[in-house]
């Protein structure tokens, strides 16, 4: 009997292992001979150097790194018969960001599909050119300039919280800051609120924070990459039961604001410059003026923007804040830059005082440079195309790596320094246009960039208004994770001491 059983399962075991490799085990042999002219570390047959990566996640990016400084500018791993190619410098990563050919996402953001489904995120082809012109519009300028008053409001929250908790004590910044983004992308994206800072929605709030954690799981597990065996997986049900929660919520609102919609009949579009909107508000009238986009469609967007809206900005204000208290002179020197804005009053922040916080924008800037929410990304390859005279042919993956770019000695002398003063105008334009890629660059590039900046000028001039940063944690003690969004593991705790006034 047990002998059938070990049959059975060595069976299930090759089937599942087949179910990996067939999509890719017929990449020619043509395919094989190009990316085995690349260099990189010795995999083993079928699995390739997947058990290299196979390790706790905060192992992940010193592997990859050791890996870029022995093989830079370009080296290749094989994984489960996927060829990835990793290209590491301005010259190389151009080659691939700035063509209108190589836009289609890697695999790996499979594991996204179930919550964002084909949304602007991971779509390809006319739909996501579609979709990228539809929404450009709504990161215009002028409605930017909307939401300026969800920035103040939000970071008046959050300093007000700050205040109650950790004034004077040493706090978890992260958790913060992960609550004000998540109502900040929700506001603007959506129209409603989630009150995430005050603890309400607290089941959508704790949805939307618990997937993230379900991403950096797969991700980690190369075992679970694939729907099938992903099937198996202890977390598979949970995983579906957050994405009832995450899409009920979603469609739910989606109604609401069809039926508001048609019954106030507004032009969102024609009123583009002159009224507040979100994002969804612009959907629903595009949906109702062309029959173009389903419900699907909108809910698809709606996460997107969610998802890639308040992770990655939430890590970067716990950087930053982070280096700001760590580097007092680089706080004495924002806090001068405040105090010429604003004086001593408590004034909202305004949308014309944004372009006046050179210094703190050169801050944020030097801290993405540090530590780039989003530490890689991939292309899939759409033809043959030719980097450092290696031939990388289509189907292979391209992975590029701002995190490791940015500490590349040559394009930054003393790397691991934080010196805001890299990023004055006369040394970015000595730059080469592709070595500062926290935003990634080209036609994919980060349409949210504007939108997450101002965010962070609002958010931390006023923390720094209200409170000073001492940082308690050294760098090198931090333990990073990276697997989607680079972020400090189990958090980042530091002390804040308020000042005199606090926003009211
Ligand atoms: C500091 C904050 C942010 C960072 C560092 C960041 C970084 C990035 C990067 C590197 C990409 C390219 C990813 C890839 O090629 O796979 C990207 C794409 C994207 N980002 Fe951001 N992002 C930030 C904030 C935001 C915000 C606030 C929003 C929305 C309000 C947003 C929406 C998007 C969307 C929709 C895409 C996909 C664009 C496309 O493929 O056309 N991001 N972001």
């Amino acid at each position: 009997m047990i002998i059938y059983l070990v049959y059975f399962a060595v069976v299930v075991v090759f089937l599942l292992l087949l179910h990996e490799v067939v999509p890719y085990k017929f990449q020619s042999i043509r395919h094989h001979l190009m990316i085995d002219k690349i260099p990189g570390p010795k995999g083993i047959p079928i699995l390739g150097n997947a058990l290299q990566f196979n390790v706790p996640t905060e192992e992940f990016i010193p592997i990859l790194k050791k890996l870029y400084d022995e093989y830079y500018p370009v080296y290749k791993i094989w994984f489960l018969g996927v060829s990835i190619v990793f290209i590491g410098d301005p010259d190389g990563v151009e080659k691939i960001l700035s063509s209108q050919q190589h836009i289609v996402k890697s695999d790996d953001y499979l594991i996204l599909e179930p919550w964002l489904c084909k949304g602007l995120l991971t779509s390809a082809g006319t739909k996501w050119h579609d979709r990228r012109k539809l929404l450009t519009p709504a990161f215009h300028f002028k409605i930017l300039e909307d939401y300026v008053h969800v920035f103040n409001k939000n970071s008046k929250i959050l300093v007000n919280k700050l205040a109650e908790n950790a004034s004077g004590s040493t706090v978890n910044i992260f958790k913060y800051m992960t609550n004000c983004t998540l109502d900040i992308i929700c506001e603007t994206a959506m129209g409603t609120t989630v009150d995430a800072q005050n603890g309400g929605q607290s089941e959508y709030v704790a949805a939307v924070k618990r997937m993230s954690e379900l991403f950096q799981y797969r991700q980690l597990r190369f075992w679970v990459h694939r729907p099938l065996t992903f099937r198996f997986c202890p977390v598979y049900e949970e995983q579906n039961h957050v994405l009832n929660i995450l899409h009920g919520f979603t469609e739910r609102i989606i109604t609401e604001r069809k039926a508001e919609y048609k019954s106030r009949n507004s032009n969102v579009r024609k009123n583009l410059k002159s009224k507040r909107i979100s994002l969804l508000d612009l959907l629903v009238e595009v949906a109702d003026e062309t029959g173009e986009l389903t419900d699907l469609d909108i809910r698809e967007e709606v996460d997107t923007f969610m998802f890639e809206g308040h992770d990655t900005t939430a890590a970067s204000l716990t950087w930053t804040i982070f280096l700001i208290g760590l580097h007092p002179h680089v706080q004495d020197k924002i806090e001068e830059e405040l105090q010429e804005i604003f004086g001593d009053s408590d004034r909202e922040v305004k949308m014309e005082d944004l372009s006046a916080m050179k210094y703190l924008e050169q801050v944020i800037k030097e801290s993405l440079r540090l530590y780039p929410s989003v530490p890689q990304f991939g292309r899939k390859i759409d033809v043959d195309i030719e980097i450092h005279g290696y031939k990388i042919p289509a189907g292979a993956h391209c992975i590029v790596m701002p995190l490791f770019m940015h500490l590349n000695p040559e394009l930054y002398p003393e790397p691991y320094k934080f010196d805001p003063d890299r990023f004055t105008p006369d040394k970015v334009q000595g730059r080469h246009p592709f070595a500062y890629l926290p935003f990634s660059a080209g036609p994919r590039n980060c349409i949210g960039q504007k939108f997450a900046l101002m965010e962070e000028k609002i958010v931390l001039s006023t923390i720094l208004r209200n409170f000073r940063i001492q940082s308690l944690e050294k760098p090198e003690n931090i333990k990073v994770t990276g697997e989607l969004i680079l972020r400090p593991k189990g958090g980042m705790e530091v002390k804040l001491t308020r000042k005199q006034r606090i926003t009211s």
